[in-house]
């Protein structure tokens, strides 16, 4: 089995499981990819055995956390900075399980309030920032450079903030990707397969309908 490993507090805990399950033997014939070098850090010092999508391009299971969470399943990532390797890795998985809780749960896109990034290549990042501000600008779109971690590619991560839904996520999500020097977003839609969220009431699933 190929197993996508995510990013970030939560990410870490499956990291940690499948780590010890491969140690006590209870896992084996399974391989692991994972999508950022913190993850990769963490997945060797558990001796689980790691490659690539050069070598296996079809993942059979990714599991990661995510930054919000919309009533569709459309998601927010890359908060902890991981978000083009992510894209990439969940992109090919056949199966993208994703566990926050409940604090992640929005109505809309960007409806935390908090950052949605975007990766940038550092060559003229301010123009991109501000042509970003334009493009979302009737969503009272705010754009700055995070200036700590620009992230595993040596890009940098211009994180967006919105006063009001964007609306169309697939079009927003379109002419960012049209944008030369925009390397990636951090809106992961229409990706995940089910959305595992602990709570107080306890453990639900949400699967894609
Ligand atoms: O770049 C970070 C990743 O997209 C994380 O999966 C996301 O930020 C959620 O992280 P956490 O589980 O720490 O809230």
């Amino acid at each position: 089995m190929v197993v996508g490993l995510g990013t970030g507090s939560t990410a870490k805990h499956a990291v940690d499981r499948i780590g010890e399950l491969i140690q006590k033997g209870i896992l084996s014939n399974i391989v692991c990819i994972p999508t950022s070098t913190r993850t990769q850090e963490q997945a060797l010092s558990l001796q689980i055995p790691l490659s690539d999508l050069d070598s296996h391009p079809v993942v059979d299971l990714t599991i990661d956390g995510a930054d919000e969470v919309d009533p569709h399943l459309n998601l927010v990532k890359g908060r902890g900075g991981s978000l083009l390797r992510e894209k990439l890795i969940e992109s090919a998985s056949r199966k993208f399980v994703v566990v926050v809780d409940e604090s992640k749960l929005v109505k809309y896109i960007g409806g935390s309030g908090l950052a949605m990034p975007v990766e940038v290549v550092p060559f003229c990042w301010k123009f991109n920032a501000r042509r970003l501000e334009e493009v979302f600008g009737y969503a009272g779109c705010r754009a700055q450079l995070r200036r700590k971690g620009g992230g595993d590619n040596g890009n940098y991560i211009v994180d967006l903030y919105l006063e009001r839904a964007i609306g169309d996520l697939k079009a927003a999500s379109e002419a960012m990707m049209r944008m030369s020097g925009v390397v990636e977003n951090g809106m992961f839609l229409d990706m995940a397969t089910a959305v595992i969220v602990a709570g107080s009431g306890g453990i639900t699933v949400k699967d894609k309908v």
